[in-house]
């Protein structure tokens, strides 16, 4: 596997791709070396079958959002163009994090801003210690949320925290996070790596087929009218049990038949865990 400078990679036996933002330094801020090297791992991880992806971070931060000196700063007085080729690598890496094809968890453990807020909102899943302190600093400096942060934050938050949070750039916390639906749960920092273990496990018990489709389906069906969705699920529905060898009929409903697990209560076994 490709060394990095930037980020740390490895990934277990059982497919848990573990991605950590490494420039503690910084605050895990995102350099143009790391929108490059952060691009490489996502086809690393899809190379290697990765089956579910944790992004963290080393240190005190989740992630403090786009290096604003190296990305921001220094392209931007050589010009525009400059600029932009400087910010184009995270801007596709942020779209191959939204599509990814397997399920993507944000583990915060410290600060988070601006691009860091949009690194964890484009993520499936995101678990926060309590005492996290999120921000859209954005407006601080003059801007406004950008590149995409700006639809994650409208897409994570409701509409009043989102504006509020956006054209002030005051901090909250990893609670406040979870109450405002910016994160999927918050919890004492003792119990985090232990939450995003439990979270992993029962992603991994789960078929990895069905896991994709409910992802895009999931995704497509926010913006489709109801009729179109019923269709377009359906479709899908059908396009999953052939990819995945009809394994919800010939495994999971026949084990249901012998009796051998409630559903309502349990996931099939899909054969993927030990257990
Ligand atoms: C509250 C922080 C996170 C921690 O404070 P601290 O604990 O006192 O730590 P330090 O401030 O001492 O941080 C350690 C080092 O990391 C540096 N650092 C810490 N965040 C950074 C940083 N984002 N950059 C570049 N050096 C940093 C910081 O300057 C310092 O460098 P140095 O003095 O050389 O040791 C503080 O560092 C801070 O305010 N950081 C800036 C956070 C911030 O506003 N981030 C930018 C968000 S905006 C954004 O991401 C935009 C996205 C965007 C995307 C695409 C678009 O097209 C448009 C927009």
């Amino acid at each position: 596997m490709a060394s990095y400078s930037t980020i740390k990679l490895s990934i277990t036996d059982n497919g848990v791709a573990n991605l950590v933002l490494d420039r503690p330094e910084k605050q895990n801020s995102l350099s143009p070396e790391l929108h490059h090297e952060l691009l490489d791992a996502l086809d690393t991880v899809e190379e290697e079958n990765g089956r579910v992806l944790v992004i963290s971070g080393n240190g005190d931060a989740f992630c403090g959002g786009m290096d604003l000196e190296r990305a921001f700063l220094r392209p931007r007085r050589d010009g525009p163009q400059e600029f932009i080729q400087a910010n184009a690598a995270i801007l596709e890496a942020m779209t191959r994090l939204k599509h990814y094809p397997i399920p993507t968890v944000a583990k915060i453990d410290g600060w988070t801003f601006g691009g860091g807020y949009e690194l964890m909102g484009v993520c499936d899943f995101a678990i926060a210690r309590d005492d996290a302190t999120f921000g859209l600093s954005e407006i601080n400096f003059g801007i406004f949320p950008g590149g995409g942060t700006m639809w994650a934050t409208v897409h994570t938050m409701n509409r009043r925290k989102a504006m509020y949070y956006a054209a002030t750039g005051e901090t909250f916390t990893g609670n406040e996070a979870e109450e405002y639906g910016a994160v999927t749960m918050a919890v004492p920092g003792e119990e985090l790596n232990q939450t995003v273990d439990d979270l992993v496990e029962s992603l991994l018990e789960k078929n990895p087929v069905t896991l994709r489709f409910n992802k895009e389906v999931f995704e497509k069906s926010r913006y489709m009218t109801f009729e179109d969705s019923v269709d377009y699920e359906m479709a899908k529905m059908e396009e999953m049990s052939y990819l995945q060898g009809e394994d919800w009929i010939e495994t999971a409903l026949k084990q249901f038949e012998d009796r051998e697990f409630r559903p309502g209560l349990e996931s099939y076994d899909t054969g993927n865990t030990d257990d």
